[in-house]
């Protein structure tokens, strides 16, 4: 009930000690609190907070459009669902320097076991799209630097991602790589690359762990976790999948109600409503209040609750 009794500092822990165990850790993109839920229900050893998600529900694109406000409270709402450690996507750090330090403050206190700062300029864009541009070192590392001072627990995994290789090349993404990890960067996010040989070149630059980015529709074929994990990458990201397989089943739902006048042929293909209930735990609720689940869920439709379950 009520979700996470693991304190952050423990997930934070966690985090730390999954990434350098040597197993590759698979953090889907939640795309909204409860599908944290089913995230950890699946097996998976983290959840992946997405901006390109957040600023999708809210309608917009992904271009830096979305506040430090915005994505922390969405950050604190996914975290609290879960026992798994979070990572979240800060953007650009929301400003100068300075303003990364208190980005890290608050998606500190929204319970985020890491969270990523990028190297690209204002208005930003998807990394996988073309015509990026990136800040120079300088600016780079100050932000880097910025994050790794502001956070209070030293468990707080800052991973600096770096846009660099669409722009200027794969050696020049593994001499950036090596300087954020300098500047105090615990992980590092190469952004677009291209191919599994590229993941090894960057982790041939760096000793610390390193994030995979299997977005679809983008730059890099998608790789199956264990290709991955055998050129040495520690964590992958399925940052906007769950949000696509969501929105492709809503539109062809609409279609066939507006084609047929009733949603009959598609119940079968829904989430049921005793699964919803067993995911949110409404018994356990009702362990707390008798009067708040007394009542039977009509068993027409519902199946088993748990079918896809080992
Ligand atoms: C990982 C990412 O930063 C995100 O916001 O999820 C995006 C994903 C996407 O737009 O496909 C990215 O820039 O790769
Ligand atoms: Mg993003």
């Amino acid at each position: 009930m009520l979700y996470t009794t693991k304190p952050a500092a423990e997930r934070r822990a966690d985090f730390r000690a999954a990434l350098s165990s040597g197993t590759i850790q698979r953090m889907p993109g939640a795309f909204n609190p409860l599908s944290a839920r089913l995230i950890e229900d699946k097996g998976f050893e983290g959840v992946y907070i997405s901006g390109a998600v957040i600023a999708a529900d809210l309608g917009l694109p992904d271009i830096g459009l979305t506040t430090l406000t915005e994505v922390a409270g969405r950050a604190a709402a996914i975290s609290r669902m879960t026992s798994l450690p979070t990572l979240v996507d800060a953007d650009t750090g929301f400003g100068e320097p300075m303003n990364v330090a208190r980005t890290v403050q608050e998606l500190e206190n929204a319970g985020v076991a890491g969270l990523h700062i990028e190297d690209q300029v204002n208005p930003k864009r998807c990394g996988h799209l073309d015509g990026k541009a990136v800040v120079g070192l300088d600016t780079a590392l100050k932000r880097i630097r910025a994050a790794a001072d502001a956070r209070r627990d030293p468990n707080l995994l800052i991973m600096a991602r770096t846009d660099v290789r669409a722009v200027e090349g794969l050696e020049a993404a593994q001499n950036r790589a090596r300087a954020l990890v300098d500047a105090g960067a615990d992980a590092i996010f190469p952004e677009a690359m291209a191919s599994l040989e590229e993941f090894a070149a960057i982790r041939a630059a760096v000793d610390v762990p390193i994030l995979a980015n299997m977005t679809e529709f983008g730059k890099s074929d998608l790789f199956s976790v264990q290709d991955l994990q055998d050129v040495g990458v520690n964590l992958v990201i399925f940052p906007v999948s769950l949000l696509r397989i969501a929105m492709g089943a809503a539109e062809r739902g609409l279609d066939e109600l507006a084609a047929s006048g009733s949603l009959k042929a598609e119940v079968p293909g829904m989430q049921t409503r005793a699964r919803l209930y067993e995911l949110i735990d409404y018994e356990g609720y009702n362990a707390f209040d008798g009067s708040v689940f007394n009542f039977t869920v009509p068993t027409q439709f519902t199946g088993p609750t748990s079918s896809t379950k080992e």
